[in-house]
């Protein structure tokens, strides 16, 4: 049976937002750890660091390999770095290890996954997170693929987990094909919801997102948005709003939203072909203009 309650018909009928009070400080809009980035995607690292900066976050940090952190550092001066070391086995060094898990409990969500690579200290860090983290985390891209590698079937998470596959993500995730997840998204959807116990957001065009019995399609984005790094935007976004205290699927709902009207915003300015996913980033303010107003308005 379907229940499609949490459709979205008008602005009001999004997750209530972040409040802005005069005394509010960095602290008030959370403090999150993007885990992403690997030599030759420095890019996506970079894309979702600036989409958690415009999604409201108070402190946005990336943690990427020391081999590529000048170059993340470089783009933009908004979000702080903190560089993994690797040893020969390409896992991380026991010190690099222990000195990110020492800090995860002071961050407000973490995500982890964009253009990290299949390499082994993803599969470690991705799964360990999984399974202990007690903040929200968002898994996306390779730590998706993580995921889908690991050997034993998934544990119940310590923590809220926001899981945003594309469908050929998805289709690893679950050994279904993407011509099925295609024809019967909503079914797969709530069936992985249920039964791992997270939030899914299953992208493309009319994202779902579904916590397994709750679903909600979202209403924005367009075919300009089918370039690469749009994805890693969405990443960022989404962890900023759980960063912020949204409850996951809000979060997940609303970043879902914010990232598809930014994406139609582009589109109507620089049309659809000449979009790219950085445009997202420079078309958030309007968005987020957009969402406000109507907030204060309805
Ligand atoms: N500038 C950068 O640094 C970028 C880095 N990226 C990273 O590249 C890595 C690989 O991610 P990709 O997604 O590019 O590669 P994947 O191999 O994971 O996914 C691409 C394939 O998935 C399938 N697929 C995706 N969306 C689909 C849809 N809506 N319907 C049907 N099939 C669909 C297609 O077969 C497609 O070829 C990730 O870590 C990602 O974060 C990408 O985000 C692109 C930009
Ligand atoms: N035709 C489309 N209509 C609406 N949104 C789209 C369309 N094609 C792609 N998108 C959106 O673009 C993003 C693509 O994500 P992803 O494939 O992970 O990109 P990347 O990994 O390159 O960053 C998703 O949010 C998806 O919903
Ligand atoms: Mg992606």
């Amino acid at each position: 049976m379907k229940d499609f309650n949490m459709n979205i018909q008008r602005i009001s009928d999004l997750p209530s937002l972040p409040q802005r009070t005069t005394d509010s400080h960095k602290g008030t809009f959370g403090k999150v750890l993007i885990i992403a980035g690997s030599p030759g995607m420095t890019g996506a690292a970079c894309l979702s660091g600036m989409a958690a900066l415009r999604g409201g976050s108070g402190l946005v940090f990336i943690a990427t390999p020391v081999s590529v952190q000048s170059i993340v550092a470089s783009v933009n001066p908004c979000y702080l770095t903190i560089p993994l070391k690797m040893d020969s086995e390409d896992q991380l060094t026991p010190e690099s290890r222990s000195n990110l898990l020492d800090q995860l409990s002071g961050f407000d969500a973490v995500a982890i996954g964009p253009g990290c690579g299949q390499r082994p200290w993803v599969r470690d860090l991705t799964l360990h997170l999984y399974e202990k983290l007690t903040e929200p985390l968002i898994v996306d891209a390779d730590g998706l693929n993580s995921l889908a590698a690991a050997d034993s079937p998934l544990p119940d998470p310590a923590g809220p987990r926001i899981l945003t596959p594309h469908p050929g993500e998805f289709s690893r995730l679950t050994n279904v094909s993407i011509k099925e997840i295609t024809a019967n998204r909503e079914t797969h959807a709530l069936e992985f919801a249920r039964q791992r116990k997270v939030i899914l957001l299953l992208k493309g065009a009319g994202t779902i997102i579904t916590d397994g019995s709750r679903i909600a399609v979202n209403p924005t984005g367009n075919a300009g948005m089918a370039t690469g790094g749009t994805g890693d935007v969405l990443t960022g976004l989404t962890t900023s709003l759980a960063g912020q205290g949204l409850p996951p699927f809000d979060a997940a709902q609303l970043g879902a939203y914010l990232h598809g009207l930014a994406g139609d915003l582009a589109a109507d300015d620089l049309t659809q072909p000449a979009m790219i996913a950085a445009d997202l980033i420079d078309y958030l303010p309007d968005a987020w203009h957009e969402i406000l107003a109507n907030q204060t308005s309805e």
